[in-house]
């Protein structure tokens, strides 16, 4: 792959502590990575030139947090909702009865659809879930369609007991049982839904603790729809990332902060999209940040709760109505995903290729790079709902 420097750049969010955010930039992209960083005026040659023409670039936004395999969607439910409907975890049971009617073919042009769409909306990094199949045959497919379409998968067979299961325990049995077993050579993590309704703290556990003894990442849905064990829970078992955290007492906050304290934490990742879409109270990430905690935004992408891939009304949200400033959010959206991923540093794949890190714009960093048609991300908060993507590359391709 030839060499490219893009120069002329207004302003460059790098998300690298030393570089900053920089004014008259330039980048050169070699092959899939980034090659150089600095002042335009001190850029090496290159084999192709782009002139972005004062335009800000930024890391693409990775989206730590959807659930993309699946078929049907719930207009009628989200309608309802609107009208004052409550929302409950039990509307599930309509993507998973749909999903399982579908057939291979459908969900792989399901999911294709709606990566493309994030895609062209500025994603170049995402992770996805299974959790619409709920049967060892339903839940490995959906997990062998996810791989290869996603940067991370995450097996949520946890997340409803679905409605023939004849107890709950007989539910999680298979879970981290049969389930389990099959999913994990297509998966790097295992989620739960930790929540009434779903799954109270002593199956989340033995859920997370066959992950673990798996060698499988942690992911939790916790303190969603009300207070809950979930956060703790994650903590403790040193979960990547705990997601939602809506309803959060100031111990819990501190929970997540202290985390990080002499090494790897939990991110707490919220959902702004969710908490509009289900009409629920939005995260307290002003608080989480002050507390010292690290923060991801994901549009937690399904067809329940969350039906949108953008991850710029994600960030508009969190900068209009969650009280984080343009950078705090950019950062949360591109780094803070890419910590909840654990890809915020080289890591070696499971096939034994290097991955690059993503979330930074620097040296060695996957060349994952948006260009606004905007000069400033202050404009991402300032012109909200306007699709500014001018041009993206992934992995050092450009895409759009
Ligand atoms: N909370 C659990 N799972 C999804 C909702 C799934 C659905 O309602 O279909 C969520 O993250 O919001
Ligand atoms: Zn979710």
């Amino acid at each position: 792959m030839a060499s490219t420097l893009l120069t002329g750049i207004g302003e460059l969010t790098t998300n690298d502590d030393e570089l900053g955010r920089m004014r008259d930039a330039a980048v050169v992209v070699d092959g899939d990575l980034v090659a150089w960083v600095g002042e335009a005026s001190a850029a090496p040659a290159a084999d192709e030139l782009v002139d972005v023409g004062g335009r800000a670039v930024l890391p693409g936004w990775v989206d730590s947090h959807t659930h993309l395999v699946f078929a049907g969607d719930r207009t009628a439910e989200f309608e309802a909702r609107m009208a004052g409907e409550a929302y409950a975890a039990g509307g599930i049971g309509v993507t998973v009865a749909a999903t399982r009617a579908a057939t291979d073919a459908e969900l792989a042009a399901n999911l294709d659809r709606l990566v493309d769409e994030a895609l062209r909306g500025g994603t170049t990094a995402l992770e996805t879930k299974t959790g619409y199949g709920l049967t060892v045959a339903d839940e490995l497919r959906s997990a062998r369609i996810a791989a290869g379409r996603a940067d991370s998968v995450s097996f949520l067979g946890a997340h409803l007991v679905p409605s023939e299961a004849s107890d709950d325990e007989a539910y999680v049995d298979l879970v981290v049982g049969d389930m389990l077993a099959a999913v994990a050579p297509h998966v790097d993590a295992v989620d739960v839904f930790c929540e009434l309704g779903a799954f109270d703290e002593r199956q989340s556990r033995r859920v997370l603790e066959a992950a673990r003894a798996a060698g499988l990442a942690l992911r939790v849905h916790g303190n969603q729809l009300g207070p809950g064990p979930g956060v703790r829970l994650a903590v403790e078992l040193g979960a990547l990332s705990v997601d939602h955290v809506a309803f959060l007492d100031e111990e819990e906050v501190l929970l997540l902060a202290e985390s990080w304290h002499g090494g790897r934490g939990t991110v707490a990742t919220v959902l702004p999209a969710c908490d509009l879409s289900t009409r629920m109270p939005l995260a307290p990430a002003r608080r989480l940040l002050d507390a010292g905690a690290v923060v991801a935004i994901a549009t937690n992408c399904n067809p329940g709760t969350s039906y949108t891939t953008s991850m710029a009304f994600c960030v508009a949200t969190a900068v209009l109505q969650m009280g984080l400033t343009i950078e705090e959010a950019v950062r949360a959206a591109t780094l803070g995903g890419a910590v909840a991923l654990d890809r915020d540093a080289p890591r070696v794949g499971p096939d034994g290729r290097a991955l690059a890190p993503l979330g930074r714009i620097r040296p060695g960093a996957r060349a994952d790079l948006q260009v606004l048609d905007a000069p400033s991300i202050t404009h991402l908060a300032y012109r909200p709902g306007v699709p500014l993507v001018h041009a993206l590359w992934r992995a050092g391709e450009r895409v759009v």
